[in-house]
């Protein structure tokens, strides 16, 4: 008898455009969400965008409650929670970058609310996916979270944003290339669940955009357009898979290795970019695609270098010997790598000099 059984969840409204932002109340009239909202933000993105959508809830009759984090932590989605409790909202809006979002849509799912996802930054693949991702201690947690009802990328707002949040988002996709062969890998190895429409999906997402990297530049608002639409993409095969596994392999080990040893150094989206660089060596050794991820992160001005990433060569080094230890999720890095493989690996493809 076939049991197999899938449920995937999707945002029923995608809109992205220039000065979509005021259309967020008639999302949310279109959803039939009543009462009140809360809106989830962090400091940078209250201004930008979650004070102006707070006022155009106000112009339709609806008094908005707002939340501001200042980081992607447990207590963060606690402190969401009971302010949402306190304020009787009825559902949440994560306006902001990738931390806002992910508080937004775990703190969701905790109180069974419908959640809207509104970007302010092209910096990360978590704006439709369903998972959020929260460091916690030595390990880091790829959290099952509500995904949103939907999306209103504002392109106007976006390519406003500092154009290394956008180069961050480009680079969270490249990656894309090395977390899908770690996957395939672990399917090979350890029998992972696998889903080939979602590698497929993040795979040819990353092609997309390297093959249109030359629209990808600072000043023009269709970059915005072209790198949201990846983001959105990546997300969704994250959502497909039902894991964060089609867009996170080793690179991004790597990366919350560094966010605990050099906490705020870089963003996340840089950090994992360099890290794929590295992993595809390892995957492919010298004839393999790193020249490739290299090339493309540096055409659209993503760091390649530890020197770039403001990290020092030891800090990378020590980061790639021991974040095989931050979950549990079989990769290139196996039970992990000694010291001398490390250097040679980060040598060899000029992450350190
Ligand atoms: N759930 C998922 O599937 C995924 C989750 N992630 C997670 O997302 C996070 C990374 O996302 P990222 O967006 O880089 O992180 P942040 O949300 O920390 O944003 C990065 C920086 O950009 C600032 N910012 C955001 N929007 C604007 C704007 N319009 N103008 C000026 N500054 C702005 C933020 O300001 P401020 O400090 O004031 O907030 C912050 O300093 C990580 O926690 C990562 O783990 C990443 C990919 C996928
Ligand atoms: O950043 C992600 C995908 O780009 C997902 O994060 P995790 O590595 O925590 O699953
Ligand atoms: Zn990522």
């Amino acid at each position: 008898m076939f049991e197999k059984s899938t449920w995937i969840r999707l945002p029923r409204n995608v809109v992205v455009g220039h000065g979509v932002r005021s259309a967020v109340v008639d999302v949310v009239d279109d959803l039939h969400l009543q009462g009140r909202p809360l809106l989830v933000t962090s400091p940078t993105p209250r201004a930008v965008a979650a004070d102006p959508v707070a006022a155009d809830f106000r112009d339709v009759g609806v008094d908005p409650a707002i939340v501001t984090v200042e980081a992607a932590t447990f207590d963060a989605v606690e402190t969401v929670i009971e302010t949402a409790e306190t304020e009787e909202v009825s559902y949440l809006v994560g306006i902001g970058g990738g931390k806002a979002i992910d508080i937004a849509k775990m703190a969701s799912d905790h109180l069974d609310m419908g959640f809207l996802s509104v970007p302010t930054a092209a910096s990360h693949d978590g704006i439709v996916s369903n998972r959020g991702s929260v460091p916690d201690g030595d390990t880091r947690h790829s959290v099952a979270a509500e995904p949103p009802l939907a999306v209103v990328a504002d392109t106007e707002i976006l390519a406003d944003a500092p154009w290394e949040l956008t180069t961050a988002g480009c680079a969270d996709i490249i990656s894309n290339y090395t977390a899908v062969m770690d996957w395939r890998l672990a399917k090979r190895l350890k029998d992972v669940e696998y889903s080939e429409y979602a590698a497929a999906l993040a795979e040819m997402t990353a092609e997309i955009l390297v093959d249109n990297a030359d629209m990808v530049r600072p000043g023009l608002e269709e970059s915005a357009w072209v790198v949201t639409k990846a983001l959105m993409s990546s997300g969704v095969a994250m959502s497909i898979a039902d894991s964060s596994r089609p867009a996170s392999g080793a690179e991004h080990l790597f990366s919350h290795k560094l966010d605990r040893l050099a906490p705020d150094a870089a963003l996340h989206g840089h950090q994992v970019g360099v890290g794929s660089i590295m992993t595809a060596y390892l995957h492919g050794g010298d004839r393999g695609v790193w020249r490739d991820i290299r090339d493309a992160l540096s055409s659209i001005d993503a760091p390649t270098t530890a020197g770039e990433l403001g990290i020092d060569d030891g800090t990378v080094i020590e980061a790639l010997t021991t974040c095989h230890e931050i979950r549990d999720r079989y990769t290139i890095l196996g039970d992990g790598m000694n010291e001398r493989a490390a250097r040679e690996v980060a040598r060899k493809t000029g992450v350190v000099g």
